[in-house]
């Protein structure tokens, strides 16, 4: 069984590599020529802890390979994995376009059975629509050759890809066919996990609605930080307090600056969009994308009222990622947070493990730098915008005695107020004390 896996993103690297760890030969098609080229080099085009090692090894052994050629690319796999962007268009929808193109290609190229499994996130119906581009690429040849669609959504997190991808809480698989269904139960013999087996809208939409729900949770617990901010109560006693009740659970109940990411946002819109096509209102997930578009605002407010004015103040901003462990800075609420901060004529130092050179080519008159510590020089008020364990880990004693005043906002709740106040900061946390 030849696999094949298309778009060398986070999702298509992490895939192959894990397919490759179970034993299969994997190929890798990207129109993007320099990752490519990375990728054969045995580096990743992203940052991702732990998978660039296994990335060196299976090249080496000749288990995973990586082509921009999709022709013969197409010819020799038997099951083709889709793993291209679906993007958010102007008006919230998903972008389509690299999806339908693959799949158009898959036709124009393909000449013996194939099974298209499509990981990328995409909506309720896409399947459908799949199926049709393909029967009319097909008829265009003239030619019959059977094919199987199936939805099997990707759940892994970024600055977790590899442990996701290979201890998932559950794999979906929508499949409406005998055939199709038994290949992929045998791909996926060795994941030891439950497998739910759907039809491929119900899978198109348990990976939304998935998404969806875990940004509720993040919007809920903001809310009622503001909330708890409000009356004086510590949110995080609240959330573990919720978390114990095994119906609640006590993951993602960590009150913050907001959610970020390439997905979350960008899936919401899109769940948003699907609805409005059908004119069915969702106030709920209105409200979700609500919270966490004013939550940084919300939280700078606090900021600026501390501070009386921010012209011309000094800001440290800590973390620049949308969350640690990875280099992504797609919808990061630090964005908001540099564009809050020039447009009140404040001066940013900003450090971030992985994220800076990206940010940079946004903000190019913010000062990076490449310690925590240097950024904190002179600093009226210290930001914390990511968790990393870089930024956690500072000394803050020694940091206090660089500040030009000892004010610090942890934006993701990680510092310990009391501990922090013993030092001598002044210390506001979200809905925390
Ligand atoms: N990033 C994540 O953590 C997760 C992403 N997803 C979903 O998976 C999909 C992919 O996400 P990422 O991997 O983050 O995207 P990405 O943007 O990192 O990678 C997509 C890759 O597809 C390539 N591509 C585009 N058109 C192509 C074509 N015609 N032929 C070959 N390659 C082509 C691009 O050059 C790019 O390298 C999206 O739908 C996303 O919502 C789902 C779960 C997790
Ligand atoms: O579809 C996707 O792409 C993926 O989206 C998310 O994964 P990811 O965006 O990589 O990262 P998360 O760990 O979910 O964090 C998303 C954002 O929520 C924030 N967050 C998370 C948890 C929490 O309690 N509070 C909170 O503010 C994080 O800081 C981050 O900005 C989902 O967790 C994955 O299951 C899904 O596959």
């Amino acid at each position: 069984m030849k696999i094949g896996v298309i778009g060398a993103g986070y999702v298509g690297t992490t895939t192959s590599i894990v397919l490759a760890k179970y034993g299969y030969l994997v190929t890798v098609v990207d129109t993007n020529q320099e990752k490519i080229h990375k990728l054969n080099q045995s580096r990743l085009p992203f940052y991702e802890e732990g998978l660039e090692e296994l990335l060196h090894e299976y090249l080496l052994e000749g288990r995973l390979s990586f082509t921009s050629n999709i022709e013969d690319f197409i010819k020799q796999c038997d099951i083709l994995f889709v793993t291209v962007g679906t993007p958010p268009l102007e008006d919230g929808k998903a972008d389509l376009t690299y999806v339908e193109e693959v799949v158009s290609q898959i036709a124009r190229f393909m000449d013996d059975y194939k099974v298209i499994v499509i990981k990328s996130t995409v909506p309720v119906g896409t399947g459908d629509k799949l199926n049709d581009i393909m029967m009319k690429e097909l008829s265009k040849r003239n030619i019959s050759i059977s094919f199987d669609i199936v939805s099997n959504p990707e759940f892994l997190r970024e600055g977790k890809a590899l442990h996701d991808a290979l201890y998932p809480d559950r794999v979906v698989i929508g499949c409406e066919s005998e055939k199709a269904r038994n290949i992929m139960k045998e791909l996926y013999k060795d994941v030891d996990t439950s497998i739910l087996y759907t039809t491929i809208k119900e899978a198109e939409m348990i990976k939304y609605a998935s998404n969806a729900f875990l940004a509720t949770k993040i919007s809920f617990i903001n809310e009622l930080a503001r909330l708890c901010e409000g009356k004086g109560v510590n949110i995080k006693q609240v959330a573990i307090g919720m978390g114990m009740d095994k119906r609640i659970g006590s993951d993602f109940l960590q009150a913050g600056i907001g959610y970020g990411g390439s997905c979350f946002p960008k899936d919401i819109k899109a769940l948003l969009a699907l609805a409005s096509q059908v004119d069915i209102p969702m106030p709920i997930l209105e409200a979700v994308s609500y919270v966490n578009q004013t939550q940084s605002d919300w939280f700078m407010e606090k900021v600026k009222q501390v501070l009386g004015s921010l012209t011309e103040k000094r800001i440290a901003v800590l973390g620049l990622t949308f969350k640690p462990q990875t280099d992504d800075i797609r919808e990061a609420p630090s964005l908001r947070v540099i564009d809050y901060l020039l447009n009140n004529k404040a001066t940013i130092a900003a450090y971030d493990p992985q994220g800076s050179e990206h940010v940079k080519k946004i903000y190019p008159t913010v000062k990076y730098t490449l310690t925590p510590l240097e950024a904190l020089e002179g600093a009226d008020a210290v930001l914390i915008l990511t968790e990393w364990k870089e930024i956690l880990e500072i000394d803050w004693k020694h940091a206090k005695s660089l500040l030009s005043n000892p004010l610090l906002f942890d934006g993701r709740n990680t510092l310990s107020p009391s501990k922090m106040v013993e030092l001598g900061y002044r210390y506001f946390g979200v809905g925390n004390f």
